[in-house]
């Protein structure tokens, strides 16, 4: 099904899931969509893998971990959150040079913690890995301690704005 999408989330500079800047990061961008839900879209390389040709899992739960940590934000840009847990189940293997895509929703929250889950998806539409997690609200500014800078948060155009995602 097509989806309409409602906003590009930011991306950051450093981190091995959405940092611009990180050459062997996943580089993934994160797409709020019409029904609610946070859609990421990310190229999976080579030294992604841990046997050849699969993608290693900690990659996939990283990349459920902040797909699923982001969703919160949907409504509400400043809420930050910390994993707390993350329960994954691996059902398929993920390729390595291939386009994937992770969705993740909020399932539940209260003023101090929220859950979710979510799902990587292959190009064949399979679904590989899900993942529910918890995680602990706070001030980004505990979690880094300090404001994040304008380089380190920040929003990047596509090539090609995307106005739907098939998923
Ligand atoms: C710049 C670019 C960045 C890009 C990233 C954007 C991504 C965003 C997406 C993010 C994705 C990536 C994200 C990452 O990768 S985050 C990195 C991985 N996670 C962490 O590093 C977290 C490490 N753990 C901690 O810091 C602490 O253990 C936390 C903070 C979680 C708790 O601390 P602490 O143990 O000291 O707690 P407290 O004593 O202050 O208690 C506070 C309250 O909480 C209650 N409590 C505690 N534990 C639990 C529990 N398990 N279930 C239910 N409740 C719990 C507790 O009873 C108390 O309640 P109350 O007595 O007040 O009622």
């Amino acid at each position: 099904m097509k989806y309409k999408v409602i906003k590009k989330q930011n991306s950051g500079n450093s981190c091995v899931v959405c940092g611009v800047n990180n050459e062997l990061g996943l580089k993934t961008s994160f797409y709020e969509l019409e029904n609610g839900e946070l859609v990421a879209i990310c190229d999976t390389k080579d030294w992604h893998q841990s046997y050849p040709g699969r993608v290693h899992g900690g990659m996939s739960a990283a990349l459920l971990d902040e797909t699923i940590g982001r969703a919160i934000s949907i409504n509400d840009e400043t809420i930050w959150g910390v994993t707390v847990s993350l329960d994954i189940k691996y059902k398929k293997p993920v390729p390595t040079d291939a386009t994937i895509k992770i969705i993740g929703r909020i399932t539940s929250e209260n003023r101090k913690l929220f859950e979710g889950s979510g799902e990587i998806i292959l190009p064949s539409g399979e679904i590989a890995v899900t993942a529910t997690g918890k995680y602990m609200k706070m001030p980004v500014e505990k979690i880094t301690d300090g404001e994040l800078t304008s380089e380190e948060w920040k929003h990047v155009e596509d090539k090609e704005k995307l106005e739907y995602i098939e998923i």
